[in-house]
């Protein structure tokens, strides 16, 4: 399958994407795929580049009737092998994770680029020249060509197979800013080369907006169709950059896609570094004000919850209740059926209490076996409702943990606030909570701020 992809993508770089008359390729996409096929299956993959490169390379090199045309065609095909293989080991070797920074960008050009391709674009102009198929003067020229076709196939087709690695087909989204903007960008390439040849540049703006928002492969896409439209529309006519000198309008059109794939690839690279960073704080954050095994607020969280509770209070006269909860008996659930069990009773209380309270009631895991809640914008008869009710249905349902019931109960102390500080409004609660555990345990405890 991928010797036949190297095989179509190089008659496609020597036909449509060829420039007359000099039949220079101006996008060796089949250099990415011979790398790909190095890093997927080794060595294997030599003699599967081998092959296809030279049925692709035969024809046109036969065609000029020069002699030798067929060693001089082995010759170029075993440069290809070389310089797929050559790249293949680099990027193994100095790119283990693939592309993840943006500073990564600057090893595949090294890597991937620079050396393979410069040192396999040598070799090919030699050979070229050796055969007879160009001149001394033309090799600058020609080395130049090869060296940003080759460069170019890599840098389009390593990130696009990065980003699709592991993906399905059905998994492939394409939002409408995506598909309009690779639309403008075909469209400014298209006005480029028939109204405004300055239109050219409006390709890097909006690839940037699409390496900004997008995903890697709507990069990876969007430069393929992009580049691709611009090189084959500059193989009839090289539109903005028909300039006095041919040669030297092929190596600056080249020069420039080239340098929208460097540039796009790195803004891609560096906005995931950005997102990941933003990512990796929201979670943190997250961490932090969040108990582990429950789910709930942690004590942190909670007690800046009740001092922000108690500044709004103080401002709009709202009433609010504070309540600790604590399971009663809880070391016997331990001591009987083990601390994994204990966990799970503890996270299913929890969850049963979710359930149980308001949206915007505050509940918090502040201890081993210890419940706070704030209860924002109530009367003392609605606390005592809801704690009741939750109480009584604990005592009734227990908590289920595997098909089997546990049944426990919970002591809670509850107030209205004062509007005290939050230290000795807890104090408060604590002491009426105590007051619940010393009168039998399995009851609720409440009082109004003196
Ligand atoms: N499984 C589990 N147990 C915990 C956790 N945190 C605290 N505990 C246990 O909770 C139990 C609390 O025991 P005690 O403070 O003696 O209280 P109690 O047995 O609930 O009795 P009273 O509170 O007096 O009704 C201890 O056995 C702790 O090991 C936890 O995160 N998971």
């Amino acid at each position: 399958m991928a010797t036949l992809c190297y095989y179509l993508t190089a008659l496609l770089g020597m036909t449509i994407l060829s420039l007359p008359p000099g039949n220079i390729t101006l996008l060796w996409l089949p250099a990415g795929i011979g790398l790909i096929m190095f890093m997927q299956i080794g060595l294997t993959a030599g003699p599967l580049v081998f092959i296809a490169s030279l049925a692709a390379n035969y024809p046109s090199m036969t065609a000029s009737g020069l002699d030798a045309g067929v060693l001089h065609t082995v010759v170029a095909a075993t440069i290809d092998t070389l310089a797929s293989g050559l790249a293949a080991l680099l990027v193994q070797r100095h790119l283990p994770q693939g592309l993840c920074k943006s500073w990564d960008t600057v090893s595949l050009l090294f890597w991937a680029c620079l050396l393979p391709m410069g040192l396999s674009s040598l070799l090919l102009c030699s050979n070229l020249w050796w055969g007879g198929y160009i001149s001394l003067e033309q090799w600058n020229y020609y080395f130049q060509a090869l060296f940003l076709a080759d460069s170019l196939g890599i840098l389009l087709i390593y990130p696009l197979y990065l980003s699709l690695r592991g993906l399905v087909l059905s998994q492939l989204t394409w939002p409408k800013f995506v598909v309009l903007t690779m639309l403008f960008a075909l469209l400014s390439v298209v006005a480029a080369f028939h109204l405004l040849p300055g239109a050219l540049y409006l390709c890097f703006p909006l690839l940037t907006f699409v390496a900004l928002r997008g995903r890697p492969y709507h990069l990876g896409f969007a430069l393929l169709l992009c580049v691709m439209a611009l090189l084959m529309m500059a193989s009839q006519d090289l539109g903005p950059f028909a300039l006095a000198d041919y040669d030297t309008g092929v190596v600056m059109l080249m020069s420039f896609v080239f340098c929208i794939a460097v540039v796009s690839l790195a803004i891609m690279l560096h906005q995931q570094e950005l997102n990941e960073a933003i990512r990796i704080q929201a979670f943190w954050r997250e961490k932090a004000i969040h108990d582990d095994l429950t789910g709930l607020y942690n004590r942190v969280h909670f007690l800046r919850r009740l001092d922000e509770e108690r500044l709004r209070s103080e401002r709009t006269k709202a009433p609010y209740v504070v309540a600790l909860m604590d399971v009663d008996w809880f070391k016997k659930v331990n001591d009987q059926h083990g601390h994994l069990i204990g966990d799970r009773v503890l996270k299913g209380l929890a969850d049963l209490m979710v359930k149980q309270l308001r949206q915007i009631d505050v509940l918090a895991r502040i201890g081993g076996e210890e419940f706070a809640l704030l209860m924002p914008n109530v009367s003392l008869n609605q606390a005592r409702q809801a704690l009741e009710r939750l109480r009584s249905s604990l005592e009734q349902e227990g908590i289920q943990v595997n098909g089997r019931t546990y049944l426990i109960t919970l002591s809670i102390g509850a107030m209205q606030a004062d509007g005290a500080p939050v230290e000795i409004l807890l104090q408060k609660v604590d002491t009426l909570l105590y007051r619940a555990k010393h009168h039998g345990r399995n009851r609720l405890e409440m009082d109004v701020a003196e």
